[in-house]
């Protein structure tokens, strides 16, 4: 193939243990999560990949996982480019809660509604939300968004809208030079690319949860079309689950 891209969502957050919606709040790996990372650098070392440049979001989850890979195939010193566009989906008013208290606030018809939809979007996260300063006056958003396209909420639609720009104006030009990439995100932003790339319909990209701190392989064409698609990386056991 012409080119080739590695990919993967970061392992479990502490808040994906307690099930809670985590989106924009900056959440450390859990334990798990950390070995998820360690395991994943091991099966790209195993592999005999190498990089020339990685990029993440600005979120620690995926820049933890990022690192412990990095360390993983022996090159802690390559080039990372941060961005908020590969953050994972702005879950909106519904951050921090937990399935009863989003049940328990809005209803199992409309948490139903939300599930299965690709454009509808959760509440707004207000000023009054407790984790809105947190979030909103992070000085990792220095570089954008700015506070007048800060996002208080997305729906699937709106976070790959925001992800295939970098795709397409970061990526893209790096493939075309050469450059060996990894990208290590999450599971919304991954999947705005990988629908991308897949051409997939808005139902078959929301039947697809990729799974945590297992990498992935994309070769491409020369137009960039897959010639193989979201190859996992990995010891049997752990591609199979
Ligand atoms: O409420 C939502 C939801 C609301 C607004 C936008 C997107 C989603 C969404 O994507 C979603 C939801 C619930 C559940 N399952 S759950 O109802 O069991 C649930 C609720 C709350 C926290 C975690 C849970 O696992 C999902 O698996 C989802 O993918």
């Amino acid at each position: 193939s012409t080119y080739k891209i590695v990919m993967v969502r970061h392992g479990e957050s502490e808040w994906n243990q307690k099930n809670l919606f985590c989106g924009w709040f900056d959440a450390n790996l859990s334990p798990k999560g950390e070995e998820e990372a360690v395991s994943a650098g091991k099966a790209l070392k195993e592999a005999g990949y190498t990089f020339d440049v990685a990029h993440t979001s600005v979120l620690t989850r995926a820049q933890k996982t990022l690192g412990a890979i990095l360390n993983g195939i022996g090159q802690a010193d390559l080039p990372v480019e941060k961005s908020w566009r590969l953050n994972e989906r702005h879950y909106g008013g519904l951050t921090g809660l937990n399935k009863s208290e989003t049940a328990a606030k809005y209803g199992e018809d409309q948490v139903q509604i939300w599930r299965r939809s690709f454009d509808i979007p959760p509440p707004p996260m207000e000023a009054d939300h407790p984790y809105y300063e947190t979030i909103v006056k992070d000085a990792r958003y220095a570089n954008g968004p700015s506070q007048d396209e800060f996002p208080k909420f997305e729906s699937l639609k709106l976070t790959i809208q925001r992800t295939l720009p970098y795709w397409n104006d970061v990526i893209i030009p790096q493939l075309k030079a050469g450059k060996k990439i990894i990208i290590a995100a999450h599971g919304n932003s991954l999947r705005g690319i990988v629908k991308h790339l897949d051409n997939m319909s808005d139902e078959a990209i929301m039947g697809l949860n990729l799974p945590t701190g297992i990498p992935f392989v994309y070769e491409l064409d020369k137009d960039f079309k897959p010639v193989v698609s979201m190859k996992f990386l990995g010891d049997e056991e752990t591609v199979r689950k």
